[in-house]
């Protein structure tokens, strides 16, 4: 669990990590950490590449707004998948090209959009990453599709949307964000390619 000023630090530090990497543009994505007294949420339109530490929402237990700037539009989202993952300390949102393009390719209820190609994939992200059909962001309709699917996943694609990944600590999640996008990318490349090697069920199941 994450202590509150170190969290607000790390949250502003890795925001600022991805979003000069290219992994969020603009306004896009949001992020948010479980406390042990609530949640801290990016707050709505603000861009990762440039938060106030001081002024990133915080969230109370019950997920009313308590301070800060107004949280993202998703905090169900994020609410959908803390509450599914309880071993889970942050998620991360985001719209990074190669894991969106997957994500506009993919159909809906696949579970596997992203076969196992590299090992660190299996071990960041695991054997499912689930797709959930289109929402407009921000509807709240969606939360009841994400928990379920949370679940079982640590990480899923919203359909024509983009990535959400959870992790146990900020770092973990902003790490395996990253694996993912990479393992997207791959995915890409190699799409169509016969010669293409894909690591077997036991080789998967060792890893897990
Ligand atoms: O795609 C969207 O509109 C949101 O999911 C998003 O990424 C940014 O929304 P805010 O966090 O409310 O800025
Ligand atoms: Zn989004």
């Amino acid at each position: 669990m994450h202590d509150e000023r170190e969290a607000r630090l790390l949250l502003a530090m890795l925001g600022r990590s991805l979003f000069e990497r290219g992994y969020s543009v603009g306004s896009a994505g949001n992020i948010s950490v479980r406390l042990p007294d609530g949640y801290l949420m990016t707050p709505t339109n603000s861009c990762l590449g440039r938060l106030d530490p001081e002024r990133i929402s915080k969230l109370a237990p019950d997920w009313s707004h308590l301070s800060g700037d107004k949280p993202t539009k998703e905090v169900f989202l994020h609410r959908a998948f803390l509450t599914a993952r309880t071993d889970a300390g942050a998620i991360v949102h985001l719209h990074s090209t190669y894991a969106t393009a997957i994500a506009c390719l993919a159909v809906p209820g696949d579970d596997a959009p992203i076969p196992p190609l590299t090992p660190y994939f299996v071990m960041r992200i695991g054997r499912t990453l689930p797709v959930i059909p289109y929402y407009r962001p921000g509807d709240a309709a969606m939360e009841p599709a994400v928990h379920k699917a949370a679940l079982t996943a640590k990480a899923l694609l919203l359909a024509n949307h983009g990535p959400v990944v959870s992790g146990k600590t900020l770092t973990d999640a902003v790490h395996a964000a990253e694996e993912l996008e990479e393992s997207a990318k791959l995915a890409l490349l190699l799409r169509g390619v016969p010669e293409t090697r894909r690591l077997n069920a036991a080789q998967v199941d060792e890893l897990l």
